[in-house]
């Protein structure tokens, strides 16, 4: 198993953010974890790369404990975007992504010219190549998360852990980031809130209230009821007629009980 959570629980100031959760992730799969607002999403991922230690349980790379590891090694095995991941120094986007490589450089040593080709062919592969003089600090949104998930690429870790990958991504490329991925047989922990794009994963986990409570293949797991009981809103599931994946209709007068 390349990932593997086993029994992580999370407590902060007396609350459980997360309880007794555990997941596995084979190599080259990719594991969505959705669930709503405050369900303990994005403190399980900061828990697999490492900005947090549970109260309770293990993350396992390939068999070991990164807790275990230095912090370069451990980077070298986990590649995080996480949600506050932006940089305040206006360093070029070629800049930004190279500094993916650091946890295989040592000191000062420049990048090797694998790696300059690298950098420049996966910037290429999430659209940001035509941007590789910029300043990071002009960038629009969106382009600025592609700089990211590139700088996360070219760390060319075991597994990929990403929060969000698709805030702020237009649609085209919403869709290019989940290929890319695919395509690439990456290990892949993703948190996404875009239900119809989390069915195009190979496994979908449903956290509510900080627990696991459904955990398969697409189709098993978004049904109905399971949306209904966990996000509280009424879907029409409807099967992808070329994908064969489920696929979430709702419209606006489910939704009117206020937000
Ligand atoms: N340091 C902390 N102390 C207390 N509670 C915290 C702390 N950090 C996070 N929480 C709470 O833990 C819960 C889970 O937060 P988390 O960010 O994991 O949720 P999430 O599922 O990723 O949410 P979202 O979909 O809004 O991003 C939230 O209620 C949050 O307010």
């Amino acid at each position: 198993m390349e990932l593997c959570v086993d029994d992580l629980s999370v407590t902060l100031n007396g609350a459980d953010l997360v309880r007794e959760l555990s997941l596995d992730v084979e190599r080259g799969r990719m594991v969505a974890l959705v669930g709503p607002n405050g369900s303990g999403k994005s403190t399980v991922l900061r828990c697999v790369y490492g900005a947090l230690t549970p109260s309770g349980g293990r993350v396992l790379v390939d068999g070991t404990d990164l807790s275990a590891l230095g912090l370069r090694r451990a980077a070298r095995q986990v590649a995080a975007l996480t949600q506050q991941g932006g940089t305040e120094l206006d360093f070029t986007v070629a800049e930004v992504v190279a500094l993916g490589r650091t946890p295989h450089l040592r000191g000062n040593e420049p990048l090797s010219a694998r790696e300059r080709t690298l950098c420049e062919s996966v910037m290429a592969d999430v659209d940001v190549l035509h941007l590789a003089d910029r300043g990071v600090l002009g960038l629009s949104g969106g382009e600025l998360q592609r700089v990211l998930i590139a700088r996360a690429l070219v760390q060319e870790p075991r597994v990929l852990v990403l929060d969000e990958p698709t805030n702020h991504l237009d649609l085209r490329h919403q869709v290019r980031l989940l290929s890319l991925l695919r395509a690439r047989a990456h290990t892949v922990l993703l948190v996404l809130h875009d239900l119809n794009l989390a069915a195009t994963c190979d496994t979908v986990g449903v956290l509510s209230q900080g627990r696991l409570v459904a955990s398969g293949a697409p189709a098993d797991v978004l049904t109905r009821e399971r949306v209904r009981d966990v996000f509280g809103l009424e879907v029409t599931v409807v099967e992808h007629p070329l994908t064969g994946n489920p696929q979430l209709l709702y419209s606006l007068d489910e939704g009117a009980e206020g937000v």
